[in-house]
């Protein structure tokens, strides 16, 4: 099956680019800040399923940018569902637990009002919004926390801070859990296969590894794995201002995406055993 990946360089397309049928572009193939070329190259490459895994993703930069990150992340999938509309194909976009603004502690789920704390979520609720009025067979799928041995990510930023630090400060009141990229791509992919014979399993999933963990909890593990004397000093959010409000609450409940697709929650710690052995290679 020929599957369309916008993305090329990011952590979850990357991890797509691994599997057969995957044709992978990147901002030259298609700049997502042209949504109508995104579109045509959909077109004339008439693949059989189209990912998304393309975003613009700098949260905190997003707060000045927020007219761009709405074009990349709302205005293009939207054009990108639209063309698949057309070609009668299924769509899978990716999108976040920034949607949602965090209160409470119990577990997010898929139909619970969204409420974005910052201008990268709202770009992202954009995004669901059009896809969703594109009309055609898609799934939006919600995750958080990405790791992977590419690109950026909290555990390439531990691991380069504990290299060179006795301690490291991190919020411990930001609880959610990580979600290996891999595991994301595996995710995307089988439920691409699984929209082409049943468009009826359209819709919005939650995907996120397990345990719940704060972003400390995280930092801890990452060191203990590593074998980095570093001490992981939890603090709280007040103490670590960011041009961009985080949510605290990032739980998602993944249970519909094991009901309908068949996919489990992956357990995060087997995944980053997988990406700190990836980078010591
Ligand atoms: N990272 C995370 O923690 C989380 C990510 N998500 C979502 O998961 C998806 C995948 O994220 P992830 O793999 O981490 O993303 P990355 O930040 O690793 O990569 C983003 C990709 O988008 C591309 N991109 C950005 N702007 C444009 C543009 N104008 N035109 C073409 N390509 C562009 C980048 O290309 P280039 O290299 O050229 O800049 C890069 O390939 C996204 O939808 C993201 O919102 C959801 C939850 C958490
Ligand atoms: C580097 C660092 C971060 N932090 C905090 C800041 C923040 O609250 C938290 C995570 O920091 P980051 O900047 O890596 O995370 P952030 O860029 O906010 O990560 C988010 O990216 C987008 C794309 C998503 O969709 C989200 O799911 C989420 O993964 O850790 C510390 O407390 N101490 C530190 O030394």
């Amino acid at each position: 099956m020929s599957i369309l990946v916008f993305g090329a360089t990011g952590q979850v397309a990357r991890e797509l680019a691994r599997h057969e049928g995957v044709i992978s572009v990147g901002r030259e193939q298609a700049d997502l800040s042209d949504p109508g070329a995104c579109a045509a190259l959909i077109r004339e490459t008439a693949p059989e399923a189209v990912i998304n895994a393309a975003a613009y993703t700098a949260v905190d930069k997003a707060e000045t940018e927020e007219e761009l990150a709405t074009v990349i992340n709302g205005a293009a999938p939207g054009a990108m569902a639209a063309a698949c509309v057309q070609m009668g194909i299924p769509f899978v976009h990716i999108s976040t637990d920034y949607v949602f603004a965090g209160t409470g502690e119990a577990p997010w789920q898929t139909d619970d009002p969204v409420a974005p704390p910052n201008a990268y979520g709202r770009s992202k609720r954009a995004g669901e919004e059009a896809v969703i009025a594109a009309g055609g067979t898609y799934a939006i799928l919600r995750t958080s926390w990405v790791v992977s041995a590419h690109g950026n990510n909290f555990v390439k930023t531990m691991l380069r801070l504990g290299a060179a630090r006795a301690q490291v400060s991190v919020v411990a009141d930001q609880i959610g859990a990580p979600t290996p990229a891999r595991d994301i791509a595996e995710a995307c992919l089988k439920m691409a296969r699984q929209l082409v014979l049943e468009p009826k399993k359209s819709g919005i999933y939650h995907f996120q590894g397990a345990p719940y963990v704060s972003w400390a909890g995280f930092a801890a593990e990452i060191f203990a794995i590593s074998n980095l004397a570093c001490e992981v000093v939890e603090i709280p959010t007040t103490d670590y201002p960011t041009p961009a409000v985080r949510p605290l609450n990032s739980r998602l409940d993944c249970t519909t995406l094991e009901t309908v697709f068949g996919i489990p929650q992956p357990d995060w710690r087997r995944g980053l055993q997988d990406i700190l052995k990836e980078l010591a290679e």
